[in-house]
Parts: C-alpha cells; sequence; structure tokens
C-alpha cells in the first residue's frame, strides 16, 4: 500500500491540563494516484490528521507507513498546501517557486522546473510578479506550484480553496482537477464542503466528531467531470449529509451548553 494509517491516535492537553482525545482509532490506506478526500465537520480533527500525515504533529499512538517507510517527522516526499498561500512577499512568483528547489537543483533547472509548474496552473504570464500583484485564487495557485515543483510523492492540502469566494474556487478546482490528472500525484485533501469532495475525490473519509473518527469511506466510481453526472452527485450528497446529521447536531449541542453554563 502506498500509504497505510494505522490505528493512529491523538490527544492534546486541554487548558485543566487534561488529556482530550482528538482523534481515535484511525485507519486509513490509500492507494497510489488516488484523490483522498478528508470530510466532517469543525472540529473533528482533519486537520490534525493532515498535520501528523505531513510529520509537523506527532501522533499519540499508532503508525504512518509511506511507500514502505515509517513515517517520522517531517519529509520531502510529502508537500503541503495550506488555506493561506504563504509566499514570501520580496520575491517574484517564479523565485517563490524556485526558493524549495534552491539546494538541489542548479539555478537554471530550477527555474525550468518553476516554469513547468507554473505553466500547469496557468500562471506563466505572471513570473516576474509579485505575490501582492495577484488575487488570492492566484496566490494559492503559485502555492500548489511551489508544492510540486518538490516533485512530492504525496500532495497534502489542507482547505486550500477555504479562504476564496465561489467563483474562484470552482475555477481551482478545475484548475486542481487538470494538475491531478496530468501529474498522477496522490493527494490527501481536507475539506469541510460536501460539494468539493464529490468534485475532485476518488474516495470520501467521512469524519465524525467528540472524538475524531472515521466515520465511513466512500467511493465514487462514477467518470469524471463530475459535473455531468447529477443523479449520482445527489445520491452520494444525500448519504454524506445523512451521515454527518448526527455529528453536526453534536457540535451544536455542545455549543449551546457552552452558552449555558456562562
Ligand atoms: N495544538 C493544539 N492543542 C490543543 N488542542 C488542539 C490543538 N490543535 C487542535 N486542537 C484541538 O483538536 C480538535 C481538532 O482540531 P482540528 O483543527 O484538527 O479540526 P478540524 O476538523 O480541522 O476543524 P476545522 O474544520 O474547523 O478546521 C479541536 O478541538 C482543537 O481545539
Amino acid at each position: 500500500m502506498f500509504l497505510s494509517i494505522e490505528k493512529v491516535t491523538k490527544q492534546f492537553k486541554n487548558r485543566e491540563n487534561k488529556a482530550e482525545t482528538v482523534l481515535t482509532d484511525i485507519d486509513l490506506q490509500v492507494k497510489e494516484g488516488e484523490f483522498v478526500s478528508i470530510l466532517g465537520p469543525s472540529g473533528c480533527g482533519k486537520s490534525t490528521l493532515l498535520s501528523i500525515v505531513a510529520g509537523l504533529t506527532p501522533q499519540t499512538t499508532g503508525e504512518l507507513i509511506l511507500q514502505g517507510k515509517q513515517l517520522k517527522g517531517p519529509g520531502k516526499e510529502r508537500g503541503m498546501v495550506f488555506q493561506q498561500a504563504a509566499l514570501f512577499p520580496w520575491l517574484t512568483v517564479e523565485e517563490n517557486v524556485m526558493f524549495p528547489l534552491r539546494k538541489e537543483l542548479s539555478k537554471k533547472d530550477a527555474l525550468e522546473r518553476a516554469h513547468k509548474y507554473l505553466s500547469l496552473v496557468q500562471l506563466s504570464p505572471y513570473a516576474k510578479h509579485s505575490p501582492h500583484e495577484l488575487s488570492g485564487g492566484m496566490q494559492q495557485r503559485v502555492s500548489i506550484a511551489r508544492a510540486l515543483a518538490m516533485d512530492p510523492a504525496l500532495l497534502l492540502m489542507d482547505e486550500p480553496f477555504g479562504a476564496l469566494d465561489e467563483q474562484t474556487r470552482s475555477r481551482l478546482h478545475e484548475v486542481l482537477e487538470e494538475v491531478f490528472l496530468e501529474t498522477k500525484k496522490t493527494i490527501l485533501f481536507v475539506t469541510h464542503s460536501i460539494h468539493e469532495a464529490l468534485k475532485l475525490s476518488d474516495r470520501i473519509v467521512v469524519m465524525g466528531t467528540q472524538p475524531g473518527r472515521i466515520l465511513d469511506v466512500i467511493e465514487l466510481d462514477f467518470p469524471r467531470p463530475r459535473e455531468q453526472a447529477r443523479e449520482e452527485l445527489v445520491k452520494y450528497e444525500d448519504r454524506i449529509k445523512g451521515l454527518l446529521k448526527s455529528e453536526i447536531d453534536k457540535v451544536i449541542e455542545k455549543e449551546q451548553q457552552y452558552a449555558t453554563s456562562r
């Protein structure tokens, strides 16, 4: 198996210094070249799980194995794209994409690589621009190009389009789908949007909350582009909404308990 997440749990200390379980019994297998979304209500531990796979947050128990090797800490075989593009404002677009390549490639090769991926995300004309001259969606495309330029085996994306308006988001879904089909990268993608997950994924991992755990893994066995399969989409959407309903109720109930206890 390309990526195995085995019996992973995570506890954080809460404000009273008591251990609180955020993730429990996470078992997930990801095949090479798969697009897997992690979907669930706010606070169910999606970002924590992705951060554990990235090696940025240590798990409390359990194991992660990528391409036969046990994961310990971060590594360049995993690229990460966050909700905010986090570009260096003093560098141009192409310099931002070249930046992580500076140690392993000559300047000429790094530039060539940067342009390959800028072209893939349709930003070649903006190579010499500064990040502040770009829209939020364009900046996010630069950060996708930067992550891809490292040629990671696994691309981890944490709500990469969460801060964008609906139209830009929709355009970037198309860009990401093109990138996915072209590069055949394995992608683990965190979202709380059912539509986004249905549009992009081969499989959707639906998570529940309190504690965060996997409720179901849904295989989307109908062809891309997904928008054309309206009936299929509605069927899957209803199934996911059914799974999430009681989870969202739990979040609301906790919120109400908190409000009445004040
Ligand atoms: N460093 C930390 N220390 C303590 N608790 C944390 C820490 N990071 C996350 N948590 C807690 O873990 C839980 C899961 O958080 P996480 O950000 O992974 O959820 P999420 O599903 O990604 O939420 P959202 O969709 O709102 O981004 C939350 O209750 C959060 O408060």
